[in-house]
């Protein structure tokens, strides 16, 4: 037998206090910080030309109280690294070096704080080092497409469970064989993604744990309008999915999807919702009519921990302040 994935996750979580803190958005962060990620590739454009970057947003968001840092590997994947010219050998190399810059900005917060906790006072309590996961994101198949479909999941008649398996195989061997903690897969669409996802978990010698989050803009069903508790399901039943949620979905309809997803499952339920505002994937831009400030997304923060949610970070758009004020929302004090 095994090893019981599902322990990670929740020793984790007892250590941090019953609710742990995800991360906020990448991509957007690294926008924000003066990346141009008009590309393909969009945040793992990073990964080949500015490495540092995405170690400095990690950080940013270690500061600010996360205690999960997703990689950059959201959009990279091998076929696309492929495109740009780089070798087979290259292309797993850069979506090793995600989770690679993840663990340093870790190693470097904690050594931060080991060093400024010794050299404070000679009585002072021995620093606890808080833990810290890293979750090597899995981006859907329409995220890699870049043409904005994991917001609709329609993939055509063409894509089928096979083709989505062949698609992802490589790319989830090698990054549960990164040292990551976890695996993210993440704004999965559809349901033929999520079986997808599920059978290449079984299938495989895949021996770190991961979550499932699934995207809405309905409040309802996932994107594509396949149903959200039957997705849920498909990932109850897979022993390696050891939390399921929601990501990258406007905060106003976190509260009805986690009514709908604690009826169907018994694992830890997460939520990172975006700033609110809506992605056009035509124009490439966000729409920022109905996003929220960070007091209003916040002030969602408790109503989602009674609803059940354990694991509450931000996706898209929100950012380090987003994620300091969830820290305080829930009393966290300090590093
Ligand atoms: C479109 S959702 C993007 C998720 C990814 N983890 C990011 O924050 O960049
Ligand atoms: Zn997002």
């Amino acid at each position: 037998m095994g090893a019981d994935l599902s322990a990670v996750l929740r020793d984790f979580l007892r250590e941090s206090g019953g609710c742990a803190i995800i991360d906020g958005g990448l991509a957007t962060e690294l926008e924000a910080n003066g990346a141009d990620l008009n590309d393909p590739l969009w945040s793992a454009k990073c990964l080949i030309a500015s490495p540092e970057l995405i170690r400095k947003v990690h950080l940013d968001y270690l500061e600010a109280g996360a205690d999960i840092l997703i990689t950059a590997s959201y959009q990279a994947t091998i076929q696309g690294f492929q495109s740009k010219g780089f070798s087979i050998e290259q292309s797993e190399a850069l979506l090793r070096k995600s989770v690679t810059v993840a663990c340093e900005a870790r190693e470097i917060f904690y050594k931060k704080y080991t060093s400024s906790s010794c050299n404070s006072s000679s009585t002072a309590v021995p620093f606890k080092k808080r833990p810290i996961l890293i979750a090597a994101s899995i981006g859907s198949y329409g995220a890699y497409l870049a043409d904005g479909s994991e917001y609709s999941g329609e993939y055509g008649d063409a894509i089928t469970l096979k083709s989505l398996k062949d698609f992802h195989g490589r790319r989830v061997q090698i990054l549960a064989e990164s040292g990551a903690d976890l695996l993210a897969f993440e704004t999965i669409p559809n349901k033929l993604e999520c079986q997808a996802y599920a059978e290449l978990l079984e299938e495989n010698d895949i021996r770190i744990p991961a979550w499932f989050a699934f995207n809405s803009k309905d409040g309802i069903n996932v994107v594509s309008g396949d149903s959200i508790p039957e997705c849920i399901s498909i990932a109850e039943q897979c022993t390696k999915v050891v939390a399921v949620g929601i990501n990258c979905t406007p905060p106003r309809f976190i509260h009805g999807l986690l009514l709908s997803i604690q009826k169907v499952t018994t694992k830890p339920i997460l939520i990172y919702p975006n700033s609110g505002e809506t992605y056009d994937p035509d124009a490439k831009e966000w729409v920022e009519t109905s996003g929220e400030s960070d007091e209003d997304f916040v002030s969602h923060v408790m109503k989602w921990c009674e609803d059940g949610a354990c694991l509450i970070g931000g996706c898209c758009r929100t950012t380090p302040n987003t994620i300091r004020a969830i820290s305080r929302a829930l009393g966290r004090h300090g590093v």
